[in-house]
This record gives structure tokens, C-alpha cells and sequence, in this order.
């Protein structure tokens, strides 16, 4: 199967180049550049010299559509719903990284992007690929669209007790933080060394676009109309999301007996780990892999359940939910050249 990459500069980009270079079913054969068309991929990453020889290219979607059989969307959000409806025209399969068919309404698109959402038709037919929720869907999809980075943790970390009504579903508090990757390559104030280095900032209370992405999911899974309180704070260290989610149990339950449940929800699920009782995951443990680890807190004295969910923001959060996504929608093992222990320490 043939692959192109937009965006090709991108930090999202180049960790969706690292897994597909092992990936023994697929040929990445071109990578466009919006800013950096006919420079050498190695010249803006020499980590990939000798390994990956390629000349970026500008992106001409007819022609492409000619020459490839899927395309990644590593794009900032406002640019892929320009083009996937050309390319899903063509034939060609699209994986959006992005935000842009996320959202399946327009007045939230609208309210949370500032922007107007993609050609409804489309944002219709895209199926979101949180991959452990929606593994059949995906199978069938044009247009996947990839989950963000904290929805990833945060959905994967709520589901099992949602779908257990373990816990009143309108009590749900999400604090998560970040590494500093998570907002690109580009340059900006927040991620300058002086400012996020020997500091721990709050950002976008209230604010922040993931809000309505895991509503969306809660509500639909849960079929309740409900709202939840989401905080994201910058961490100084590279890679990593950590998602701590607090909810009031709906009855006196055991840690031991949450655990259980949540391992019977994911044990399907090769990416997904339930840690014992007891233990809670750090995001170093997921470091660089596609794993989700999860640790569970039942408080017996306040009645309220502490989910602990930890990723990579650029793995799991992103490129390799990706190809995993890819490998569902061509029916090959899921772990397929992202079957990566994690980097430790
Ligand atoms: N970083 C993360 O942890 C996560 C990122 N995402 C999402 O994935 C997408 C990519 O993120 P990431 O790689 O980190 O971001 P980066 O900012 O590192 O890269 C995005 C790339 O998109 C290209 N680009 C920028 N502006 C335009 C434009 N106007 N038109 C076309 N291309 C443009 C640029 O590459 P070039 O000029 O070479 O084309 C740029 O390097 C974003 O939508 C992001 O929100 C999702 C989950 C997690
Ligand atoms: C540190 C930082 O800025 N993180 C980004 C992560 C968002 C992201 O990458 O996800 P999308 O695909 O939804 O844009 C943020 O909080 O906006």
C-alpha cells in the first residue's frame, strides 16, 4: 500500500515517518511540505539521514490521488477539510490528525475552532478513531478522523466506568497535563525554554476545543446530555499526557472490583493497560510507545473514583493511534510496526 504524509515538517509528521519505515505492509512514497517543498527530508531532520532519502514535495492532490492509496493529514486545524473531500472523491483513504472532522456539528465546530466546519457530507461519513471504541466503524471509514491528544487519555481513561454507570456521569473532572510537544514544532511564547522550564501553567480554562470532542463521545456513549470540567496545564518535559479524572462513584465500590471491570473492558485491547491496585502509571512508562496505562483509585472515605490515564501525546495521542487506525481499516493486526516498547528511563 502506497502513503504520502502532509505536513511533512511536523513533529507528528516525523513520528508518523519512524513507525511507517518499520511497517512491513506499507511504502511511504511522498512527503508534502507546505513551506518546504524541494528541500531534503534529512536536511530538516538529519536524525533521518541515510535512512530516509526524500525530496518534500508541493501538494497536488489529483496527481497524488494517481499515485497513492492513502494519505495522513499532519496538518495544523483549517487545512485538511480543504482537501480530503477532493481526495475521498478519488478514491484515496484519509487519516486527519487534526481536529477538523472531529466535531460532527457545525455550531460547535464554529464555537470552539472559530471557524466553519467541512462540508457537512463529509464530516458525516468520518468515523472518529479512538481505535479501542470504535474498532468496526473504522474497518468501513474514508475518513478517520485521529482523536486529540487528551480526549485520547481522558476517553480511554472514563469509558469502562461510563459504560458500567460506575459513576454519575455529571460529576466527571478531567485535570490533565502536557509536555511541551504537544503544541507542534512552530514557535511560541508558551513553549519557549525560559517560560515553561522550572514551571507548571494552567492554559485555556474553559476554553480548550477538546471540551466538546469528549463531550461528544460521553454523551453518545452514555446518552446523557452532559458537560464535563476540563483543566490542561504545560509541563516542562518533552513527550506525555497524564489525565486525572475524578467522579463521585454511584455506590460504595473497591478499588479491586473497579479494576477488575476496567481489565474486562480492555482485554481485547493489546494497547491498553490496567494497572494493579495500588499502582499508578507515570507517563515515562508509556514513553515513545502506543500504550494507554491506566490506574484506578476507589476512595472509600469520599465515595469518589481516581482515574489515572497516561500516553504519549505524539504516540498514542496521535501518529501511532494513526497507524493503528490504518491497520484496522485494512484488516491487519493492529500492533502492526507500532508494536514498540516504551523508552526507559
Ligand atoms: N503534537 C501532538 O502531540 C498532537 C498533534 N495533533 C494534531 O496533529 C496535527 C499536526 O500536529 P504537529 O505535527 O504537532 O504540528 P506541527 O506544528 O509540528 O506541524 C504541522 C505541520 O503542518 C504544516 N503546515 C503548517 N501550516 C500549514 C498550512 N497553512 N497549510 C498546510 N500545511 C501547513 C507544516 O509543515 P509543512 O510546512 O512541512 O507542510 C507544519 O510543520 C495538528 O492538527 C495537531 O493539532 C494531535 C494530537 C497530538
Ligand atoms: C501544549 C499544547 O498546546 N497542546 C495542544 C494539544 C492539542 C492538540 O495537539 O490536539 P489537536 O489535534 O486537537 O489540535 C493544546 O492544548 O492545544
Amino acid at each position: 500500500m502506497k502513503i504520502a504524509i502532509i505536513g511533512g515538517t511536523g513533529y507528528g509528521a516525523v513520528e508518523l515517518i519512524r513507525f511507517l519505515t518499520n511497517h512491513p505492509y506499507v511504502e511511504l512514497t511522498t512527503i508534502v511540505s507546505h513551506s518546504q517543498s524541494g528541500t531534503e527530508l534529512s536536511s530538516v531532520y538529519p536524525h533521518l539521514t541515510d535512512v530516509i532519502e526524500m525530496t518534500m514535495e508541493a501538494l497536488d492532490v489529483d496527481k497524488l490521488s494517481q499515485s497513492i492509496d492513502l494519505v495522513f493529514f499532519a496538518t495544523p486545524s483549517n487545512v485538511s477539510k480543504e482537501y480530503i473531500p477532493a481526495f475521498v472523491e478519488n478514491g484515496v483513504k484519509c487519516i486527519d490528525l487534526s481536529g477538523d472532522f472531529r466535531l460532527k456539528s457545525a455550531e460547535d465546530y464554529e464555537q470552539w475552532y472559530q471557524s466553519t466546519l467541512a462540508e457537512q457530507k463529509y464530516v458525516d461519513q468520518a468515523v472518529y478513531g479512538l481505535s479501542e471504541l470504535y474498532a468496526e466503524q473504522i474497518k468501513e471509514a474514508s475518513i478517520i478522523a485521529n482523536p486529540g491528544c487528551y480526549p485520547t487519555a481522558t476517553l480511554l481513561g472514563l469509558m469502562p466506568a461510563v459504560k458500567h454507570r460506575l459513576i454519575n456521569n455529571h460529576s466527571i473532572l478531567i485535570d490533565a497535563k502536557t509536555g511541551t510537544s504537544g503544541a507542534g514544532r512552530g514557535l511560541s511564547l508558551n513553549v519557549h525554554f525560559s517560560e515553561m522550564n522550572e514551571n507548571l501553567k494552567a492554559y485555556k480554562i474553559g476554553q480548550h476545543k477538546h471540551i466538546p470532542e469528549i463531550e461528544q463521545v460521553l454523551q453518545t456513549e452514555s446518552g446523557e446530555n452532559l458537560q464535563v470540567t476540563f483543566t490542561t496545564h504545560l509541563v516542562p518535559m518533552t513527550r506525555g499526557i497524564m489525565s486525572t479524572i475524578y467522579a463521585d462513584l454511584n455506590e460504595s465500590t473497591q478499588t479491586e472490583e473497579v479494576i477488575h471491570l476496567y481489565k474486562e473492558f480492555y482485554k481485547n485491547d493489546p494497547f491498553v493497560r490496567v494497572r494493579e491496585a495500588g499502582v499508578i502509571p507515570s507517563t515515562r512508562e508509556v514513553y515513545g510507545s502506543n500504550f494507554c496505562d491506566i490506574g484506578i483509585y476507589a476512595d472509600q472515605r469520599t465515595g469518589k473514583l481516581t482515574i489515572i490515564s497516561v500516553i504519549d501525546n505524539l504516540v498514542k495521542g496521535a501518529s501511532g493511534q494513526a497507524i493503528q487506525n490504518m491497520n484496522l481499516l485494512n484488516g491487519w493486526d493492529e500492533t502492526t510496526g507500532i508494536n514498540h516498547l516504551p523508552i526507559y528511563p
